[in-house]
């Protein structure tokens, strides 16, 4: 009691809530009080005016004093020894055994269960625990009354001893220690039917239940008016029955069951539970359920009077269900007003997972799975959340973490599941702050002769004698080097063969190209080749012009020749880096790299190294000591020894990796180039390599990609033709046709090529992106496959080589010797390529006669149709004294208030507009359609 009195003095105004938790109560147990006192009060927050608390205070010493009272009495009728283990040993046995609800639930339940044992054997103490305790304990005490009473009826040892072990019991039901007391002793009545224990940890705390039916020290209650005691015994405890609202005197009802009710029900399932295996004392049932109520009562009170019915309502057989039915209790502890709080938590085993794996969005009902809970209880949590949603309702990954959240969940991992099977064509986005530099790609290309493999080896082998002294560079495909600590990678595939046929296969791997010119050659047909690859990769170049030791080389020459193709140096005002080198003497190539760290920095190449790898294959072959090898450059995440796989459509596990000096290494963050065994088969050069969680599942994707790229063979190819031009454009929004140019001489080259790029038929025109004199090449196949175009040879014919990379790459090579028909045959392509051509159709015209302005809405015109119709999808303009003042879309066409898609001649009708309000009467809405005509 000082505690309240603390709490009041220590605010200037004291809150029911405030008021109820320094009791160790709850608010509604106040209320109630307070109630009973004829001082109501609104709810939790009203304020405890100070005759209110010394009220509610008068009322605990009221309880205490009858419970001693009680207890006195319950102690000569019981005699001392079963009075003893009704106040000790069983309480004591409840509360420990209860405790599992409310260990994990309701902590503070447990004191005051504790409390009010002990409170039952101490009246005297004053604080509010003590007085919630006393109450407890006047309950128990009375409990101990009531099972005694019965105790005589069964006897101690053996109802429990069959029905229910004592130890158990008490069980869920109640808590043997409790009405065990004396009705049965704890160790006994308990028996097999359910042990006192564990009956005690979840139906009721121990303490209370008075044994049997209910306990007895619950009936107490705080001032049931009716005689409970007696009842008690066997329908049901007294004790509980006394609960708040009870109206028979808690301490009684322990006896033989007289109360009033407490008989009529009691009687009635005693019977049964005895036979059953009860004892005596109370029924199992009477138990069963008083033990909830009662129990739940919350060591101190409430609960009684739930128990009280409930005791009373079912009929003791059904105490041997206690464990299943606990949601049974659950709910009639409520409705029995006792134990609200208490009992709930009872039933209730906090199964709620601690971590979830959400994999994309799922209905309430999946969620309430995951979580194991009721959809209605998801549903609840959504409303809290303002979403009012239904059980098949799908939630996003946000919602679905903010309602584990809500169930306390720990942690909600997300796992979206990529297209697995076509992982190349996933992107994944990186959080910016996740992204790390990495070193640049490099390819070096350039014509033949040009010193493209001196530069690659001179460049290694520098940074080979300055960083890695004595090292040996194994060919991996790539290699790094190091400058200024800073890392770049080159791929030591020279040429743009290899490069096209990488893009081809759709990896993009090169960040930078290095187009290698000979200052005593000049700019020649592959310098050309390679720029154009370049260019259709996107990849900035970098020119290094080579051989700048011999006495006839002329930079500026090739810086001139250079310009055709829009590679202007810098210092000519252009944005391209030209760098003078030798290769052969080694001149210059710190400034190249330099350079190449520039493009870099302005670039700023990053990736996140904290994920699985990404990468792809540079090159692979059947080595005969160690199987199927890849070379493979890591362009995401950090592969790591022991990681499963697939590269193209083989898969593998990475057993050993070394990199381009020969070390093992464990791991190979982005841009790493690699060498790795493991495989169970070859791959391809180029093709795409990821990592998975588990060798079965990259084998599973790899089967499947693999029936996946026969069907493709077998079925369309998807590059551009000229037959099929309109659809592709159609589907991916082509606007420009890509084409290569091979002809049998310049002048006819230059010819063709004019009269192609001037084809450019409203937005759509012809690209040349490679153009030469000479046969077709595998490489212009090549190109034209990785960038979707179509090769026109006039007067020209392919390599057999370059015939069967058409025939297997499915380019559409074109070949004619007149220079019309090739123009004809693109134009007409390029026909389909058009955006279609509209007409606009005026389909009828309303007259605006009223408005009508409604907030919200905006202005409706009310109208006639004077001719033709309008229709809910057609466009409409406004015209005011034959003048167009707006026009736009129909936002809603009505019929009185329904919604119509068109309103005909002589009916009349509301329009509104959108984003238009300011209609007037008098003028026209001209409704009119968009039809596609055909070229
Ligand atoms: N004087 C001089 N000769 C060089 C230089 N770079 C390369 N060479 C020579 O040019 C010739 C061709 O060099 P490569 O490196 O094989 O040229 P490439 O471009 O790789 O040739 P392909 O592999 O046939 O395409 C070799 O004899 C080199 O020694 C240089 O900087 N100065």
């Amino acid at each position: 009691m000082t505690k309240p009195q603390d709490g009041k003095e220590g605010k200037e105004k004291l809150r029911v809530y405030e008021y109820a938790k320094s009791l160790n109560m709850s608010s509604k147990e106040i209320i109630t009080i307070l109630k009973r006192l004829d001082t109501p009060v609104n709810n939790h927050m009203s304020v405890m005016e100070s005759g209110m608390v010394s009220k509610v205070e008068g009322f605990f010493r009221d309880i205490k004093a009858n419970a001693a009272a009680k207890r006195a009495q319950g102690g000569q009728q019981a005699g001392t020894s079963s009075a003893r283990p009704t106040e000790k040993r069983p309480e004591q046995q409840g509360v420990h055994t209860i405790p599992r609800q409310e260990q994990t639930q309701q902590p503070n339940q447990q004191d005051r269960q504790v409390t009010m044992n002990t409170t039952s054997n101490n009246n005297q103490s004053s604080n509010g625990t003590q007085q919630r305790s006393s109450q407890g304990g006047s309950r128990n005490g009375q409990g101990g009354q009531n099972r005694s009473g019965q105790g005589q009826g069964r006897p101690q040892g053996q109802g429990g001893g069959q029905g229910r072990p004592a130890g158990q019991g008490g069980g869920q039901g109640r808590p043997a220690g409790q009405g065990g007391g004396q009705g049965r002793p704890a160790g006994q009545g308990g028996g097999q039917g359910r042990p006192a224990g564990q009956g005690g940890g979840q139906g009721r705390p121990a303490g209370q239940g008075g044994g049997q039916g209910r306990p007895a020290g619950q009936g107490g209650g705080y001032g049931g008016n009716r005689p409970g005691g007696q009842g008690g015994g066997q329908g049901r405890p007294a004790g509980q029955g006394g609960g708040y609202g009870g109206s028979r005197p808690a301490g009684q009802g322990a006896g033989a069951g007289t109360a009033s009710r407490g008989e009529s029900r009691s009687t009635a399932p005693a019977p049964r539970t005895f036979g059953d295996n009860k004892p005596a004392g109370g029924g199992q049932r009477d138990f069963s359920r008083s033990g909830p109520s009662g129990g739940a009562g919350r060591s101190g009170g409430p609960g009684g009077q739930g128990g009280n019915r409930r005791g009373g309502g079912k009929p003791g057989g059904q105490g041997g269900r206690f464990d299943d039915r606990g949601g049974n209790f659950r709910s009639r502890g409520k409705n029995g007003r006792g134990g609200k709080s208490s009992q709930p938590q009872r039933d209730k085993i906090d199964n709620t997972p601690k971590k979830i794996i959400v994999r994309g969005s799922m209905t309430v009902g999946e969620l309430a799975k995951l979580l194991h809970k009721d959809a209605s209880e998801v549903i609840k949590k959504l409303i809290f959340l303002g979403v009012m949603a239904t059980i098949n309702q799908e939630l996003d990954i946000e919602t679905i973490q903010l309602v584990a959240s809500e169930f306390k969940v720990e942690e909600v991992e997300v796992k979206i599941p990529v297209e697995e099977d076509d992982f190349e064509t996933v992107e994944e986005k990186d959080e910016e702050e996740s992204l790390e530099t990495r070193a640049p790609v490099v390819t070096i290309m350039g014509h033949v002769d040009h010193g493209k493999t001196t530069l690659l080896d001179a460049i290694r082998s520098t940074n080979v004698t300055s960083g890695e002294a004595g090292g040996i560079t194994q060919h991996i495909g790539a290699y790094q080097v190091e400058i200024n600590q800073k890392k770049i990678t080159f791929l030591d595939t020279p040429g743009h063969e290899a490069f096209t046929m990488m893009r081809a296969r759709g990896a993009e791997v090169t960040d930078i190209t290095i187009i290698v010119v000979a200052a005593d050659d000049g700019v020649m047909p592959q310098t050309v080749e390679a720029i154009n690859h370049a260019k259709a990769a996107k990849v900035p170049i970098i020119v290094a012009v080579n051989k700048i030791d011999k006495p006839d080389a002329n930079p500026d020459t090739i810086k001139q020749e250079l310009t055709k193709y829009e590679l202007v140096p810098e210092e000519w005002g252009g944005d391209t880096i030209f760098v003078n080198v030798s290769a052969k003497q080694r001149t210059n190539l710190e400034e190249l790299l330099e350079m190449i760290l520039l493009v870099a920095e302005v670039n700023d190449y990053k990736a996140n190294p904290n994920k699985r790898a990404r990468g792809t294959v540079l090159e692979a072959e059947l080595d005969k000591g160690k199987g199927p090898v890849a070379r493979v450059l890591v362009q995401h995440g950090t592969l790591k020894i022991g990681d499963a796989f697939v590269a193209g459509n083989t898969f593998g596990r990475v057993r050993a990796m070394i990199n381009d000096k020969g070390r093992r290494l464990k791991e190979a963050d982005p841009s790493t180039p690699v060498e790795i065994t493991g495989l169970t088969e070859v791959p391809q050069a180029g093709d795409p390599f990821m990592v998975f969680e588990d060798e079965r599942k990259a084998r599973a994707i790899s089967e499947r990609r693999s029936i996946k790229q026969r069907q493709s063979e077998m079925g369309a190819n998807s590059r551009v033709t000229l037959d099929d031009l309109y659809k592709h454009i159609k589907e991916g929004e082509i606007k420009d046709l890509n084409v290569i140019i091979k002809a049998d001489v310049q002048g006819s080259l230059e010819a063709l090529r004019g009269s192609l790029e001037k084809i450019e038929v409203e937005g759509v025109r012809v690209k040349s992106i490679h153009n030469g004199v000479g046969a077709i090449t595998e490489s212009d196949v090549a190109l034209a496959s990785a960038s979707n175009a179509i090769v026109i040879g006039f007067n020209v014919r392919p390599e057999s080589q370059a015939a069967v990379a058409a025939e297997q790459e499915k380019v559409d090579v074109r070949l004619h010797n007149i220079i019309y028909n090739v123009i004809e045959e693109i134009e007409q392509a390029m026909k389909g390529m058009l955006d279609p051509i509209f007409k606009e159709v005026v389909t009828g015209h309303a007259e605006v006669r009223n408005l009508f302005k409604v907030s919200k809405v905006g202005t409706i015109a009310g109208c006639m149709i004077t001719d033709g119709k309008i229709s809910r999808s057609a466009e409409a303009r406004v015209i005011r004294g034959g003048i167009v003042v707006h026009q736009g879309k129909i936002d809603t066409l009505k019929r009185f208030k329904d919604d119509v898609k068109e309103v005909s001649q002589g009916y009349e009708c509301g329009i509104t507009l959108e984003k238009f309000n300011d209609i007037q009467e008098g003028d026209i809405i001209e409704g009119f359609t968009q039809e596609k005509v055909e070229r």
